[in-house]
């Protein structure tokens, strides 16, 4: 897609973008910094795009509790002045989010105008993210997405396939449940949202969008060990039994009927994505 600014380039999203979308302009961390707001905002405005899609964050959710400030200036006021720019130059802002916003109570799959209410400081920080956003007045989306996998980066499946080849047993948290979601999924679906906005500039807001069907980290975790003929037994177990610095929501399950209803975009099959990602990484 001629026009189109992505900010980075080297993540699960951004590799998954440059495929899909090889004319586009990809701005790594040398590019643009995004513990520099102002910077992110000016780069816009020299480059003076169609579209901007921000797919750099600070994801590393345990971290982020000690380094609430760096979390903060990259996750929410970077992608707030990116939208400012974007506003400026009258153009659609595209931001992902996460189903971290939420408290994972309860077992409804969550709206998109369900309270937030997030456990910790990285999703604490990606829903000031999205105010901000919304505060900056351009045309703009959200996309709150959870559990990214894909053959770059670090991610659950790669873990459990090396994990899987080296140990005969695995215990893995059987007590969140989500959507899994392939990044060639996600990168997609942005794409597809932003050209409906550039035709229809009155479209936008908050939308969920995960892989489907539901299921708890167990569930993925055996499910990557046959695709990937890995003999490994994975165990159940609960959140308490494996304490992490940041807490994470039960129920990550995302409600993706708007989505579908507002661009026609359906949640996709994680176990498809499975397939070409487990090949990927055997190649
Ligand atoms: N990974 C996951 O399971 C989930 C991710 N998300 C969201 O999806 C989006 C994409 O995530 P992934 O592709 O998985 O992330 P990733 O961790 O694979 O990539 C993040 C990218 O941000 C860049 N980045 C980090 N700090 C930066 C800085 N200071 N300046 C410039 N660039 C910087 C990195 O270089 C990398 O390219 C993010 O907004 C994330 O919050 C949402 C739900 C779950």
């Amino acid at each position: 897609m001629t026009g189109l600014l992505v900010f980075g380039s080297t993540g699960q999203v951004a590799t998954e973008l440059r495929r899909l979308a090889p004319d586009a302009s990809f701005l790594g961390r040398e590019a643009a910094e995004l513990s520099d707001p102002e910077a992110c905002a000016a780069a816009i405005l020299a480059h003076r795009p169609e579209a901007v899609i921000n797919a750099a964050a600070y994801t590393a959710v345990d971290r982020a509790e000690s380094e609430t400030e760096l979390a903060q200036c990259i996750n929410s006021l970077a992608p707030a002045a990116m939208a400012r720019a974007a506003a400026e130059l009258g153009v659609p802002f595209l931001q992902i989010s996460t189903d971290y916003v939420f408290d994972g109570s309860g077992e409804r799959p969550w709206r998109e105008d369900d309270a937030t209410g997030p456990l910790g400081a990285y999703g604490a920080t990606k829903l000031d993210g999205e105010r901000g956003i919304a505060e900056a007045g351009g045309q703009w989306a959200v996309l709150r997405t959870s559990w990214v996998f894909s053959a770059h980066g670090a991610n659950f499946v790669k873990t459990m396939m090396r994990l899987g080849k080296e140990r005969d047993e695995l215990r893995v948290v059987a007590d969140q449940h989500g959507g899994p979601t392939p990044a060639a999924d996600i990168a997609a679906a942005c794409l597809d949202m932003i050209r409906s906005m550039r035709k229809q500039p009155g479209k936008g807001g908050i939308y969920h969008f995960s892989g489907a069907p539901d299921t708890s980290w167990a569930g993925f975790a055996r499910t990557i060990m046959k695709q990937a003929g890995l003999s490994c037994r994975v165990t159940d177990i609960s959140t308490s039994d494996y304490p992490t610095p940041a807490r994470r929501p039960g129920n990550s399950r995302l409600d993706c009927r708007a989505i579908m209803r507002d661009f026609g975009i359906a949640r996709p099959d994680w176990h498809a994505g499975l397939e070409k990602v487990v090949t990927e990484l055997e190649q």
